[in-house]
């Protein structure tokens, strides 16, 4: 089985400027639990950034000040509907989502938020009559092609949950174990010292690794998890409410670390915390009740100058 995802290193992921070209190639292992594509109906325009400023100076603390004019893509929905049976989930959704920047995915409970990020690594499929219309790139592949195997697409794409959930295994064989399962031990040491150390954890723990990761705590654990999914070095980190199971100073812990990670990795991140999207984020994404994504923009301007009144309404309180 040819395992083209192995042959894409992040070294060979494009600095920026613009639309990725390197489109990944994946196994064309068949797999039965893939939901069924419809035909597509009306497309609507893909939502890009509106606005490429950066968020240096507009009062939304904690966004980058980095330039976000430059970037590449590396996730790019086209017209993607997702639906429960007959229930619609997400409606006709188009996005660009950048490279190396932290995409907050932010809107009112039973909006798609968890839909969608659950789209990026095709956990969907576990859910039955799951139906996916359009298309979802990733790095310009359609990860619901029929040659793609949702088990080599889960190894580029990290996710973290909600509620910290490391194995009931020592601190170093969790985050080994991606490395173990994939074969690849060679430095394995230095390896979980490196993910560790990108997930600020390593000064905590290097003199007990050993011990159960269970017995950290609650922040630490999600670090750990945070280092699990970063061990095997995917290109896309998915988060789905990471620190909502935190207190104050270990969510505080997690959103730096998510900030530093944007230095090396793309993170989408679900948050219910609008205050926590607008420090962590570059980009956000606005989806409203009914799976429609309404606004996306850099944060900066998504707080402060939303071009559309829902949006307005809700980050300033009004409804959600
Ligand atoms: N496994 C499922 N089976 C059937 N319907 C589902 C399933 N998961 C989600 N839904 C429905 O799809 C819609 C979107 O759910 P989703 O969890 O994506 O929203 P969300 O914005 O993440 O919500 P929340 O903020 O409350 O977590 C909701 O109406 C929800 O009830």
């Amino acid at each position: 089985m040819t395992d083209r995802f192995e042959t894409h290193s992040r070294a060979d992921l494009p600095a920026g400027n613009g639309r990725r070209d390197t489109p990944i190639q994946m196994t064309d292992t068949p797999d039965d639990r893939r939901p069924t594509q419809r035909v597509e109906e009306t497309p609507r325009p893909t939502v890009q950034p509106t606005d490429n400023a950066t968020a240096e100076g507009t009062g939304v603390t904690g966004a980058s000040d980095r330039s976000l004019a430059d970037e590449g893509t590396l996730i790019e929905a086209r017209d993607l509907s997702v639906y429960y049976g007959d229930d619609q989930a997400l409606r006709d959704v188009s996005i660009e989502i950048p490279e190396n920047r932290v995409t907050a995915i932010i809107g009112p409970s039973g909006c798609g938020k968890s839909t969608f990020l659950r789209c990026l690594n095709r956990m969907n499929d576990l859910i039955d009559d799951v139906t996916v219309e359009g298309e979802l790139l990733f790095a310009g592949k359609n990860v619901y092609d029929d040659d793609v195997d949702p088990v080599v697409l889960r190894r580029h794409v990290g996710m973290v949950f909600q509620q910290p959930n490391p194995f009931p295994k020592s601190i170093y064989e969790n985050v080994a174990y991606g490395l173990r399962v994939q074969g690849r031990t060679d430095d394995l040491d230095a390896k979980v010292e490196q993910a560790l150390r990108r997930a600020a954890l390593w000064d905590e723990v290097n003199d007990r690794l050993d011990e159960s990761g269970l017995e950290l705590s609650g922040g630490q654990q999600q670090r750990l998890c945070i280092a699990r999914a970063i061990a095997v070095d995917p290109e896309l980190l998915l988060m789905d409410e990471p620190a909502s199971a935190l207190d104050p100073i270990a969510t505080a812990g997690i959103e730096d670390l998510i900030r530093d990670l944007s230095e090396e990795y793309t993170v989408v991140i679900v948050t219910h915390n609008m205050q926590q999207a607008a420090r962590v984020s570059d980009y956000t994404a606005v989806f409203l009740t009914g799976g429609e994504l309404v606004e996306f923009a850099p944060t900066a301007t998504i707080f402060e100058n939303p071009d559309d009144q829902r949006v307005d309404d809700y980050v300033s309180g009004k409804f959600g």
